[in-house]
């Protein structure tokens, strides 16, 4: 008997809304059949090919390590190095989060668990075209788009009335390493959020209540090995239209790049650490002063890389702007006030390049959608 027919309440959910994306080949896939030639649809034009051989040496700048458990402690020091970090780099890592190196194992190994099906048991969570949650991948549009050397799950954990369980893989421990994981970003996030208020000049929680219902995705991607890495992206440049992103990655295999200061410069992970950045929607709210950083994640020739990346979204119907304690006579308001939902529509119907979110909210003819 299917229990998912049985039980209503596990088969409501809210469909995304957010807009729709074309089912594309399966990446991991194509380099399980040994693919030697990298299809056409995946070669990036020149421009925006990567140059994997570029190594960081111990002169490149490093992004800023925040130490949680001070920051959680009240710490006026290690507030103000948030600050600049979310200023400067719109990056950071943050150590001392305690999260158990259990936790962050079982979450790996569930992700991995995951992708590691035959391709027939993982089209049981496929994404169904007008909806974003499940295996996949997202912001496809036409035929002709170049695609990225990367497969997706997307999740919504919370609230629960936006979980499409039907999409949870039925893995042994697979639900409850999400779970577990995802209040621990929870925890980790409000921490984050609860310190930025304050840096804005705001209460602890008001960055919080200004996402009104949140909404807590993961997105897991899963980088095959690409035998000619030079000539494809894991992930093209884009920023988030999140408020904040808790991204947790490989122990020793880096891919992940960031602009800074019109450089791609990589990002190497530090074993355990959490990197956090500034979202769409908090670069709205701060009014700029924090920007969210373009990003992009190369891939390599030996190793399978995944990423789990924890997404903070406001609710759909929630206004974005400025909040006015960052507007002043030096710093007029940069932004229009825009719905997070025609925001995130706007982009998802673009592809996935730059900051595309961003440029709705600062459009001169937005208001009237
Ligand atoms: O894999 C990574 O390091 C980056 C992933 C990412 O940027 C995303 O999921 O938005
Ligand atoms: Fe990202």
């Amino acid at each position: 008997m299917d229990t998912r027919i049985e039980n209503n309440s596990e088969l409501k959910y809210e469909k995304i809304a957010w807009g729709t994306s074309l089912p594309v080949p399966s990446v991991q896939e194509l380099v399980r059949n040994d693919a030697k030639e990298i299809p056409l649809r995946y070669i990036q034009n020149n421009e925006n090919r990567p140059l994997t051989n570029f190594k960081s040496s111990p002169e490149s700048p490093k992004i800023p390590v925040i130490n949680f458990s001070q920051l959680a402690d009240g710490d006026e020091y290690e507030r103000k190095k948030l600050h600049l970090a979310c200023k400067e780099w719109g990056f950071f890592q943050i150590l001392n989060h305690g999260i158990t190196k259990e936790v962050i194992h079982k979450v790996k190994k569930a992700v991995f668990g995951f992708f590691e099906l035959p391709l027939i048991e993982k089209k049981k969570y496929a994404m169904e075209q007008d909806d974003l949650h499940g295996y996949g991948q997202a912001f496809v549009h036409s035929e002709e788009q170049t695609l990225e050397w990367s497969d997706i799950m997307f999740l919504i954990i919370y609230p629960l009335k936006s979980r499409k369980t039907m999409v949870w893989p039925e893995l042994p421990g697979f639900k409850e390493a999400v779970e577990e994981y995802s209040l621990n970003m929870e925890r980790v996030r409000d921490e984050i959020l609860g310190n930025i208020s304050l840096l804005l000049g705001l209460k602890r929680e008001s960055l919080k209540e200004m996402h009104g219902e949140m909404k807590h995705a993961v997105r897991m991607n899963y980088y095959p090995p690409c035998p000619n890495p030079d000539l494809v992206l894991g992930i093209g440049p884009h920023s988030d239209a999140t408020s904040i992103t808790l991204l947790l990655q490989d122990d020793d295999i880096s891919g992940l790049q960031i602009n800074h200061n019109q450089k791609w410069l990589p990002v190497n992970p530090i074993p355990n650490a959490i990197l956090v950045n500034v979202g769409d929607c908090l670069e709205i709210w701060s009014n700029g002063m924090y920007k969210s950083i373009e990003h992009r994640a190369v891939t390599n020739k030996e190793k399978v890389r995944i990423s789990i990346a924890a997404n903070m979204f406001p609710a759909d119907m929630m206004e974005l702007e400025p909040v006015e304690t960052m507007i002043d006579e030096q710093r007029p308001n940069m932004y229009k006030k825009v719905k997070f939902l025609d925001l995130i529509k706007y982009g998802m119907s673009k592809t996935m390049d730059g900051k595309i979110f961003i440029e709705y909210a600062k459009e001169e003819d937005n208001q009237g959608s």
